[in-house]
């Protein structure tokens, strides 16, 4: 269990906030022009991997009393507890263990006296045997063929990593081994996907922890109805569906074969779960070798996070900045926004990450928050977000700290293209940090022949105050083990974060109230008779609909 604070009430929030008002009229670029080793200050290495935060709005003794905050919080003790099977998800009574899916050292880690090892590793072997037969063709289908196409079929966390891997890993895949996304409930997903598919060819994974999610179920008894009528026979449905759950039951009840199940754990967050057999999908698509190479690439992350003073620990670093953009700047967002176009799926993949994680307002005494918590997460690939909502970030009313990353490599080196990508990359953070002041726009629309009038006009408009903070993240290329540490790296900020604002990070109550109520509402739609169950504006909605689809 981890310890309860009061976030507010831990010292150094209020000497933060003391400081904050020395700090808050500082222009960054007024920091920089005093310091020449800022960068060196203020950047941490690992591995391939450079993250630079010198562009944020902080001091010295900022970074100081952020970890004093981090040490108040006890934040050592839950990293601890994190790592030794601690039921740190109080609320849900268990342990949260996705460091121990890739714990590569394979050191003994604990629930309730008994190592979990020996278990990852056999539904790894199993992962492996299976990713081998069916990408080397001796799996075969009903009709004798060999495996083109592999359907996920999931949501939420049985889908968002899985989807975003693959895409960030593409160059790693195999020619002969299509993958294939299906989460919403909305019937045009799976009517899509099925549509380019072959049934004496396709494998669905049905990935679901619980395996009642309603969307998945649903999506999984069309697939199977489908292989049903395209010349597939009850019998055939065993080389042809697996599933990824921790429900054995209820895999069994679908008509799938335990042989075709890959287990995990009640301790595997939905959203922590890529690392676990719901990444199957991913270890088809690149390789059982790459997703261990996934896995190194986290496992290193995590010795890292438990092994590195905070100072001058990455995940603790980038906490500790988005408490103090959130909670003394009232920063509402965080953009994340990777120059990789590989990576266009991770900004909603931490969408879940961390939403799901830290959209809470109930501390863990059970009381409500008297400040901020998990930030928006939102972002779009560079240069496309430049294109389409950086003049907020540029010249808007609002604080928003982004997340610059980009790789030093490219995946596809075609002409300069990488050069121009990451011209882009650098220019965009050194414009929010320095801006443009009125002189110098006045003096670029003199230059440009603009009359006095003009230029008087004009320069309001061209003014970026600057002062805007970002983050940037540099790899040497996007690997498999890069991205692993990249996305732990951020599982593990959004679990420092959780920790010093006090709430618990690994449960998601905020997802079942529209559950319930939907449930409540689908037998009502079987019929064409008004409801009047509901308030006024659900009661009326409804109605139109219903109104709707009869005429
Ligand atoms: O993997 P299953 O059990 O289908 O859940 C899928 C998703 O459901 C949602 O309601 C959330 O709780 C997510 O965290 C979860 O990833």
């Amino acid at each position: 269990m981890l310890k309860a604070h009061s976030f507010k009430a831990l010292p150094a929030y209020a000497q933060l906030q003391t400081h904050f008002e020395t700090v808050e009229h500082l222009h960054l670029r007024d920091l920089f022009a005093a310091d020449p080793a800022r960068f060196d200050t203020f950047s941490l290495r690992f591995a391939d991997m450079l993250v630079d935060f010198s562009k944020n709005r902080i001091t010295k003794e900022t970074h100081a009393l952020l970890v004093q905050l981090a040490e108040q919080a006890d934040l050592k003790d839950a990293i601890d507890k994190l790592f030794s099977g601690d039921r740190i998800n109080a609320t849900e009574d268990r342990a949260v263990l996705h460091i121990a899916l890739r714990n590569r050292s394979n050191t003994p880690i604990l629930v309730d006296g008994q190592d979990v090892m020996p278990e990852v590793n056999e539904v790894l072997t199993r992962m492996k045997g299976f990713t081998e037969r069916i990408r080397s063709g001796e799996w075969k289908g009903y009709t004798g063929k060999a495996i083109t196409d592999v359907v996920n079929i999931g949501i939420g966390g049985s889908d968002l990593g899985p989807v975003m891997v693959t895409e960030a890993l593409k160059p790693y895949a195999s020619d002969s081994l299509r993958v294939h996304f299906v989460s919403n409930v909305d019937g045009v997903h799976i009517y899509e996907t099925l549509q380019q598919v072959n049934p004496e060819t396709t494998l669905f994974l049905i990935a679901s922890k619980t395996f009642t999610t309603q969307e998945t179920m649903t999506n999984a008894g069309t697939a199977r109805d489908w292989f049903l009528q395209h010349g597939g026979t009850e019998t055939d449905i065993a080389r042809h569906f697996a599933a990824l759950s921790t429900n054995r039951k209820a895999v069994e009840a679908f008509g799938i074969d335990p042989e075709n199940m890959f287990g995990f754990w009640d301790w595997v967050g939905g959203r922590y779960s890529l690392w676990s057999a719901i990444g199957l999908s991913i270890a088809l698509y690149i390789g059982f070798d790459n997703f261990e190479e996934l896995l190194a690439g986290a496992h290193e992350m995590d010795n890292h996070f438990r092994d590195t003073p905070f100072a001058e620990n990455i995940p603790v670093t980038l906490a500790l900045l988005g408490i103090w953009y959130n909670n003394f700047f009232g920063a509402q967002t965080q953009a994340i926004l990777p120059y990789d176009q590989y990576l266009h799926r991770f900004a909603a993949y931490f969408q879940q990450g961390d939403m799901e994680s830290n959209g809470k307002s109930t501390d863990r005494n059970g009381n409500p928050t008297d400040y901020q918590t998990g930030p928006i997460i939102w972002g779009e690939p560079g240069t496309n977000g430049q294109h389409a909502f950086y003049q907020l970030i540029h010249q808007g009313t609002k604080l928003i700290p982004c997340d610059f990353i980009a790789p030093a490599i490219s995946q596809r080196p075609i002409g300069n293209h990488h050069q121009l990508l990451l011209s882009n990359f650098f220019a965009q953070t050194e414009a929010l940090m320095n801006g443009k002041s009125a002189e110098e726009a006045a003096e670029e629309l003199r230059k440009a022949g603009k009359s006095d009038e003009e230029v008087a006009f004009l320069t309001p408009f061209k003014v970026f105050s600057g002062n805007r903070p970002t983050n940037s993240i540099m790899v040497k290329q996007v690997t498999p083990r890069a991205l692993g540490s990249l996305i732990a790296m951020y599982e593990h900020k959004i679990f420092v974060q959780g920790v010093i604002w006090n709430i618990f990070s690994f449960d998601q109550w905020g997802v079942e109230l529209g559950k319930q109520l939907a449930n409540r509402i689908v037998p009502e739609l079987a019929d064409d008779e008004p409801v009047g169950s509901h308030d006024n504006s659900t009661n009326g909605l409804i109605n139109f609909y219903k109104h709707m689809r009869k005429n």
